[in-house]
């Protein structure tokens, strides 16, 4: 199969009434992800963004699934984070922690944050560096198409400009393809200074979930998602994200009304 078509075949688009609709499917979603996994290999990777996303995360931590899922199982690993201190306001940590961390009984072991004692080049290569270690004891598996980390699920916001994790339209770091972790010192969104997976890991993941809710969004949503215009696709960030397994694009009416 071509790649394309082959690309074509692993991308789902879901479009829910209301925002609400749309955090009870993510919910369900990741919990039958949690269950398979931890079936089938006794653990489960999961990479959170900053942002919106945290909020559509919110039926986790209600029943069935707070006291359901084997949260034990779980690794929670931050697909970027601003580097500023864990308690601060533009903390994607802080934002997690506050939001949904705190309410389930994941181990705190299993909680990799970055360093915020280290300056943004040097958090980056502790972080990817924990992650190698996280490898070797192989909690975390390589792809063995691509050699680099292989999460089971990445789950993604996506800014108005397009942007996903901390890769902005236009910059060099999209074109990244050896380090795991990056940083930026010139984010265009503040904070300026930010550690971020790269391309070849994000795309490595089993699984991928870009959520994306209101209507703040919807121009980049056309972008991506939309057909034959001819100026979006894969020059936005948002738009070369693709998973190994799966990728599918959890969107509300109003993020999809230019579709
Ligand atoms: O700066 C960031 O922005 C994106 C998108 O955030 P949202 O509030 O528009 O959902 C987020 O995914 C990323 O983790 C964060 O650092």
């Amino acid at each position: 199969m071509a790649a394309a078509e082959e690309m074509k075949k692993k991308k789902k688009v879901e479009i829910f009434d209301t925002e609400e609709e749309l955090a009870v499917s993510l919910a369900r979603y990741i919990a039958d992800l949690s269950v398979d996994f931890i079936r089938s290999r006794g653990s489960f990777t999961v990479v959170l963004s900053g942002g919106y996303l945290i909020h559509n995360l919110r039926k986790l931590k209600e029943p069935p699934y707070v006291g359901s899922l084997d949260w034990s199982k779980w690794h929670v690993f931050w697909l970027d984070e601003r580097v500023v201190p864990k308690g601060h306001p533009d903390s994607n940590y802080k934002l997690a922690f506050d939001g949904f961390l705190s309410y389930v009984p994941i181990p705190v072991e299993n909680v990799y944050a970055i360093n915020d004692a280290l300056p943004a080049e040097g958090a980056a290569e502790d972080y990817e560096n924990c992650v190698r270690q996280l490898v070797t004891k192989k909690v975390v598996p390589l792809s063995t198409i691509t050699g680099f980390p292989a999460f089971d699920l990445m789950l993604l916001g996506m800014g108005p400009d397009g942007h996903v994790a901390s890769l902005f339209p236009g910059h060099p770091l999209l074109n990244e393809n050896e380090r795991w972790v990056t940083y930026i010192k010139d984010s265009p969104k503040p904070p300026p200074e930010r550690i971020t997976f790269t391309f070849p890991v994000i795309n490595s993941s089993k699984y991928i979930a870009v959520v994306v809710a209101g209507p703040g969004e919807v121009e980049a949503v056309r972008k991506v998602l939309g057909s034959g215009d001819g100026d979006g696709h894969d020059s936005l960030p948002a738009g070369m994200v693709s998973a190994e397994g799966e990728l599918t694009w959890f969107l509300d009416k109003d993020a999809a009304s230019k579709l």
